[in-house]
């Protein structure tokens, strides 16, 4: 190695040198607006950039004979991802919010699952069906287990990975509301009809489905502060409490896992459980 001089400044032989690509990437002589979210810029004046290290106003993979070996892996691999989380999710922000794009270090978010159909699944590497919620981190410079347990009314978004646009579609069209009355569809109940009712809020067409929820919420939903036989916690609580007069989305868990005091089943289920309890006093 040999002592060399750098833009007019002499770097000696054996210094460390850091290059700074964030700076080097907003650069604003070479980027307008360069905080800016704006992907059509790729498509007008830096429509030729080879991003594999080629043209060093943006090397997110880095350049020369360090240079990401992975490259050629991640530049397929971003498609395929992309791809597949714009058809599983239905994408929006809450009450059509725009996004904070600012940037900060630490921990902005957190994510939970629903202990049913979400965590298990996540579990087992299934994602399709996983019901999950997101939180703000209250001190994001130290993230603690009390971050996730917070009600559900601190939620800032919810959201289900669906099957499919065409399966989605068909639940749509059907209502369990007279069928389910007398039969045994704790389940039919607790996970279909509940994650479409989650996918109907995510799209804003909840409310369509709201009254169909209040003609059987009456008799169907079951409260008892002590019991965690059934049914589920966040995010759950956030659509319940559009169906039944009690404030769900008020209930802090205690614990991770913790079920809510909510139940939710066919008329014969939730009467066999109230009996359980009532018997267990
Ligand atoms: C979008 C995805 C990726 C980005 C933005 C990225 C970016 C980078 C950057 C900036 C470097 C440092 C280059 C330098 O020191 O000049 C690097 C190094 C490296 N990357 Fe990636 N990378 C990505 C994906 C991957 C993947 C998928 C793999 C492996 C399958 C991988 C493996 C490596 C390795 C092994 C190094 C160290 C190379 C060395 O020090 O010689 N990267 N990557």
């Amino acid at each position: 190695m040999e002592d060399c001089t750098v833009a007019g400044f002499h770097v000696p032989s054996g210094t460390r040198l850091l290059v700074n690509l964030w700076k080097l990437q907003r650069d604003p002589n070479v980027w307008h607006n360069p905080s800016d979210f704006m992907p059509e810029r790729f498509l007008n004046g830096h429509a030729n950039i080879d991003v594999r290290g080629q043209d060093f106003e943006l090397i997110p993979f880095g350049s020369g004979r360090r240079i990401c070996p992975g490259i050629t892996f991640a530049l397929r691999a971003l498609h395929l991802v992309l791809a597949r989380l714009l058809h599983g999710f239905v994408w929006g922000t809450v009450g059509d919010k725009a996004v904070d794009m600012s940037e900060s270090p630490g921990l902005r978010y957190i994510v939970v699952f629903h202990p049913l159909d979400g965590s298990s699944n996540i579990d087992c590497g299934v994602s399709i069906g996983t019901i999950f919620g997101i939180y703000l981190v209250k001190d994001q410079d130290n993230p603690t287990v009390d971050d996730v347990l917070q009600p559900g009314k601190n939620l800032v978004a919810v959201g289900y990975c669906t099957y499919g646009s065409a399966c989605t579609a068909s639940y749509v069209t059907r209502t369990r509301s007279t069928s389910i009355e007398h039969s045994k569809s704790f389940q039919r109940i607790s996970s279909a009809y509940i994650r479409i009712c989650i996918a109907f809020y995510n799209l804003n067409w909840f409310w369509s489905v709201t009254p169909r929820c209040h003609k059987f919420s009456r008799h169907y939903f079951f409260l008892s502060k002590k019991l965690d036989l059934a049914s589920s916690s966040l995010p759950f609580d956030r659509r319940s409490s559009y169906v039944v007069d009690f404030p769900c989305t008020d209930l802090v868990p205690g614990k991770i896992h913790e079920q809510s005091p909510v139940f939710l089943g066919s008329y014969d289920d939730v009467e066999e459980i109230k009996a359980l309890y009532a018997a267990a006093k």
